[in-house]
């Protein structure tokens, strides 16, 4: 038998769209944060989120978008540094909580997105 993967452990599509709309509307009701995605169009940038997402946590995926290295190199001279990426992931973790994910679910998760942290501050 083969384990699930955390994608299916979670709740498969739907509950990754839904969790990362819900993250989404903490990060641009965040000043610290919101001015970063300004000039945005963040309906695409949820379904970039959504696929980067499920191909991260092992789900059918069509992720098609550039890697955490490049889609951020941007941002460094716009001041992107540790603080944001941590307000980040804070937003995430809250979003699961909210959602009542299960705590070891939620600690996959952030192991996850915590392992992009050099890349997307470009160290
Ligand atoms: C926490 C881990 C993070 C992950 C997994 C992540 C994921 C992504 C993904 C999948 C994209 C789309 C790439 C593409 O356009 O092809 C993206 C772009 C972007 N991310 Fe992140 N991100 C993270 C952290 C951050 C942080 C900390 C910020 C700033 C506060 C940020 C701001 C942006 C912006 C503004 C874009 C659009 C860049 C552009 O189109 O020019 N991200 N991110």
């Amino acid at each position: 038998m083969t384990e699930a993967t955390l994608y299916e452990r979670l709740g498969g599509e739907a509950a990754i769209t839904a969790t990362v709309g819900m993250f989404y509307d903490r990060i641009m009701s965040d000043e610290s944060l919101n001015p970063f995605f300004a000039d945005l169009d963040m309906d695409k940038q949820i379904n970039k989120q959504i696929a980067f997402m499920t191909m991260a946590f092992g789900g059918p995926h069509d992720y098609t978008g550039e890697d955490m290295r490049t889609a951020h190199a941007r941002l460094l001279s716009r001041g992107l540094a540790v603080e944001h990426f941590q307000a980040v992931a804070n937003h995430l973790q809250a979003t699961l909580e909210t959602l009542s994910v299960p705590s070891d679910l939620i600690e996959e998760v952030m192991r996850i997105v915590g392992s992009t942290k050099a890349e997307v501050l470009n160290e």
